[in-house]
């Protein structure tokens, strides 16, 4: 049994901590608010990010930052506090240790991938990433899920070891810029989908934009230097699939009380917690222009977000762009590689 820290107790922050529990560690889930921690470990719940699940004893809710003196530190904050969560934890970290990092996103302004960011902030410490198709809510009850580490060979094995269970299988994959930017764009189309749902299309609707939105995601993600395969992979088409049709997703959430006419500034009220989908629309709206890289439907994503422009007639726009050919798209992006 050994000592792990989670920082970060949001939804995700606190299943992570139950599987860690799960996998014999002692954790200590450590947020910033003392009353709110000091609830969650009286309550052996956190019923305002992850209501219903039952903390085992294994986990101790603390705000006490000397915790993170452990042999690994899972890092559960939203993708916009990541560099500044760095920057305060960095001196209770044991040099060496492993940092897993579980947001999914990337800097603004600097449109660094979220293991840079930590690489910059954290010199002593070996990063990993943990991403794939894992809702809170489910894993806090322990239902079974499959992901995927990405980091060197030895550290991602060394995550592996140290946080699978048998409800919660860990896959080992060295391409960490593909497992991070799977993570990091599925968002945007998991709004895209919960738009087109609250204008009442139907699931070939959402079909049509998961999979034109995972070739899109390839498209950059392998610009930019991932592995083609790893969007086929469980950080790209899995982690797609359950963002963007489980009732658990908030950017599908966000997307459908958008579809529905709502003000973004009231759905991002009304969800309460981080919809990381709509930084990761402005990001890589940039990044395509920059690179460019064809990404229409991120494209009408940012225009409906940040400009304004109606979804009804961005789904429009998108169905009357020039006519493509499928395979040689496909070939493009050389899938086989
Ligand atoms: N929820 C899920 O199912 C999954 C989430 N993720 C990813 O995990 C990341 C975190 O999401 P999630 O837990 O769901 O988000 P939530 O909105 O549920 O919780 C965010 C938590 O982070 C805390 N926080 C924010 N900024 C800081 C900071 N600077 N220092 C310390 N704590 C901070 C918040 O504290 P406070 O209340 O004080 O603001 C809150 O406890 C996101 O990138 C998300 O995409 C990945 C896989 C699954
Ligand atoms: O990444 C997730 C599931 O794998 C969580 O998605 P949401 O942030 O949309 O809830």
């Amino acid at each position: 049994m050994s000592n792990v820290a989670v920082y970060g107790a949001g939804s995700w922050g606190s299943a992570l901590s139950v599987v860690l529990a799960n996998a014999g560690h002692q954790v200590a889930l450590i947020g910033r608010h003392s009353d709110e921690m000091e609830l969650i470990r009286k309550q052996r719940e956190n019923a305002r990010y992850l209501p219903g699940v039952v903390l085992p004893p294994g986990i101790q809710p603390t705000t006490d930052l000397t915790l993170l003196n452990a042999e690994l530190v899972v890092f559960s904050v939203p993708s916009h506090s990541v560099r500044q969560a760095a920057r305060l934890v960095k001196d209770y970290l044991k040099p060496g240790c492993i940092v897993v990092n579980t947001a999914k996103g990337m800097e603004e302004g600097s449109h660094l991938r979220l293991s840079e960011v930590l690489a910059e902030e954290l010199p002593q410490n070996r990063i990993a990433v943990l991403s794939g198709p894992s809702h809170a809510e489910e894993v806090g009850r322990n239902m079974p899920t499959t992901v995927v580490v990405a980091s060197d060979v030895e550290t991602a094995k060394a995550v592996q070891d140290l946080m699978m269970t048998p409800e919660f299988r860990i896959y080992t994959n060295p391409d960490v810029i593909g497992v991070e930017l799977g993570g990091a764009l599925k968002n945007v189309i998991a709004l895209c989908t919960g738009i087109a749902e609250g204008l009442g299309f139907g699931d070939n609707t959402k079909a049509a934009l998961m999979t034109r939105g995972l070739a899109e995601i390839a498209r950059l993600g392998v610009a930019q230097g991932g592995h083609p395969l790893t969007f086929a992979g469980l950080s790209g088409v899995g982690d797609l699939i359950v963002t963007c049709t489980s009732p658990h997703s908030r950017n599908r959430r966000a997307g459908v009380a958008l579809g529905q006419g709502i003000p973004l500034d009231t759905v991002l009220k009304d969800v309460g917690m981080v919809v990381e989908g709509v930084k990761a629309a402005r990001i890589a709206y940039q990044l395509s222009i920059e690179k460019d890289i064809s990404m229409p439907i991120t494209e009408q994503a940012y225009r409906v977000l940040f400009e304004g422009a109606d979804p009804r007639i961005a789904v429009t726009d998108l169905m009357m762009r020039g006519k493509r050919h499928e395979l040689e798209e496909i070939v493009e992006l050389n899938w086989l590689n």
